[in-house]
Parts: C-alpha cells; sequence; structure tokens
C-alpha cells in the first residue's frame, strides 16, 4: 500500500501551516515529521486521520481518495493524538473492550490483551488511574490498534516519558512496520530517536535549522 500525498496546503485563517507539500510512503516504512513548534506536523496527521480537510493538493491512501473515501478511509488509519484519551476509573481490560465495541471489526479478549502485550503494557487488570504517562500512552497506543489500520499515526508518542517506556514503544513500532508491514508516521522533537528509528523523515516548515540537522545525521529527506 502507498501513501501519495500532493501539493498539499493548509492555512488557518491567515497563516498558511502546510505548503505545496508533496511526498510517498509505502507500507513497513516509518516517516518522522519534524519541525518547530507549530510548524504544522499535527495538522499534517489530522488531514491524514481525516479529522481536518487540506484545502487544496490530493491525498491518497492505496486506492482511496481523501475528500471522497472517508469511511474506507476510517477503517485503514489509526490516530494517537498528543492528548491521552481514556476511561480513568476502568480498568486497561475495560478500556480495551469498550473501544473494541467502537471498532468496525471484532477483537476477542485475548488478541486485546496480545496488542498490550506486545508493547510491554501488563497491566491487564489494573485501574488506568494508577498507571504511569508511559503505560498510558501504550494503551491509546494499543486502543488505536484494535482495528488493524495499515496506516499508524503517532503525534508525539514518546514525550515526556522514561527512557524505558521510550525504548519499548520505539522497539514496537520498529517491529510492526516490520513484520505487519504497517507504515508509520509520528512526530519528535528527539533528533536521536528519529534517527534511530525512522527510514526517512518529512521536514515541516522550510526550516533551514532543521534542514542542515538532518543532512548532519545523513538522514533521508523526503520532502521539505
Ligand atoms: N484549529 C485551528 N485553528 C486555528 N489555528 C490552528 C488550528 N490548529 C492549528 N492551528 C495553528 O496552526 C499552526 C500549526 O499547528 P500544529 O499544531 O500543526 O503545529 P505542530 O508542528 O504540531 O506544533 P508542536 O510541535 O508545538 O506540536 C499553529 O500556529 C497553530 O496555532
Amino acid at each position: 500500500m502507498q501513501l501519495e500525498i500532493n501539493n498539499v496546503s493548509k492555512s488557518f485563517g491567515k497563516k498558511k501551516v502546510l505548503e505545496n507539500l508533496s511526498f510517498e510512503v509505502n507500507s513497513g516504512e516509518i516517516i518522522g515529521l519534524v519541525g518547530e513548534n507549530g510548524a504544522g506536523k499535527s495538522s499534517l496527521l489530522h488531514i491524514l486521520a481525516t479529522i481536518s480537510k487540506a484545502d487544496s493538493g490530493s491525498i491518497r491512501l492505496g486506492k482511496w481518495i481523501y475528500g471522497k473515501n472517508r469511511k474506507q478511509l476510517r477503517r485503514m488509519v489509526g490516530f494517537v493524538p498528543q492528548d491521552i484519551a481514556l476511561w480513568e476509573d476502568m480498568s486497561v481490560e475495560e478500556n480495551m473492550l469498550f473501544f473494541e465495541k467502537l471498532s468496525w471489526i471484532n477483537r476477542s479478549k485475548i488478541e486485546l490483551k496480545q496488542l498490550c502485550e506486545d508493547m510491554e503494557l501488563l497491566k491487564w487488570k489494573e485501574s488506568v488511574h494508577t498507571l504511569s504517562g508511559g503505560m498510558k500512552r501504550k494503551l491509546n497506543m494499543a486502543i488505536s490498534l484494535i482495528h488493524n489500520p495499515g496506516l499508524l499515526l503517532l503525534d508525539e508518542p514518546t514525550v515526556g516519558i522514561d527512557l524505558r517506556s521510550k525504548k519499548e514503544i520505539a522497539e514496537y513500532l520498529k517491529q510492526t512496520a516490520q513484520v505487519d508491514n504497517k507504515m508509520i508516521m509520528y512526530t519528535s522533537h528527539d533528533m536521536d530517536e528519529i534517527q534511530s528509528i525512522c527510514d526517512a523523515v518529512v521536514c515541516i516548515g522550510n526550516d533551514p535549522f532543521y534542514e542542515n540537522l538532518l543532512r548532519e545525521a545523513n538522514m533521508k529527506i523526503i520532502s521539505i
């Protein structure tokens, strides 16, 4: 499967956030989105998650076209926003079962538990309010994977969490891209992490500072 982004632009009022952005991503690839605060990284993820629309340009995921096939696209896309959205008074198990009910495919309890264990979240019976920030992020990720999306969009999945959880999330992303052939796009301000996980990067916002950083790190840049 391929994601094709062609000349996409987006403004909020007079502020141009994305300008003629074009690049392609294939299944199995992990793409980092970098750029300064306010550059437009989340805005691009929101467009790809079909929460918001581009002002111009075209986007295609496999045979489905953004702006035309929203229902089909929503089945193929998993989105983990920056803000954690969980039922705090329910257990990990109850959260997974709740979101499975909202999903368009049925998953057994064993499969749901496995999704959590794949990312080292081993707190099945525990209440969410007792979990650390890193564990909550993992649970948010596990929920986004319930419907087995081919494209996974993650907005700063590793911000504010400890090194062990960071490493576990990074390992999980690499593994699911390779083994399950998922396409992953994620934003981060951590250049070392981007370098170790991503196959290529998209630099949002025409920022020479970031371009230089990426070139110095020998990263493959697919769009500026
Ligand atoms: N719904 C909205 N209405 C108006 N302006 C918006 C809206 N969403 C985003 N913006 C503006 O668009 C710009 C890009 O925001 P965005 O959140 O995409 O940046 P970002 O690169 O993800 O930043 P950060 O690294 O801080 O998360 C910002 O100036 C922001 O204030």
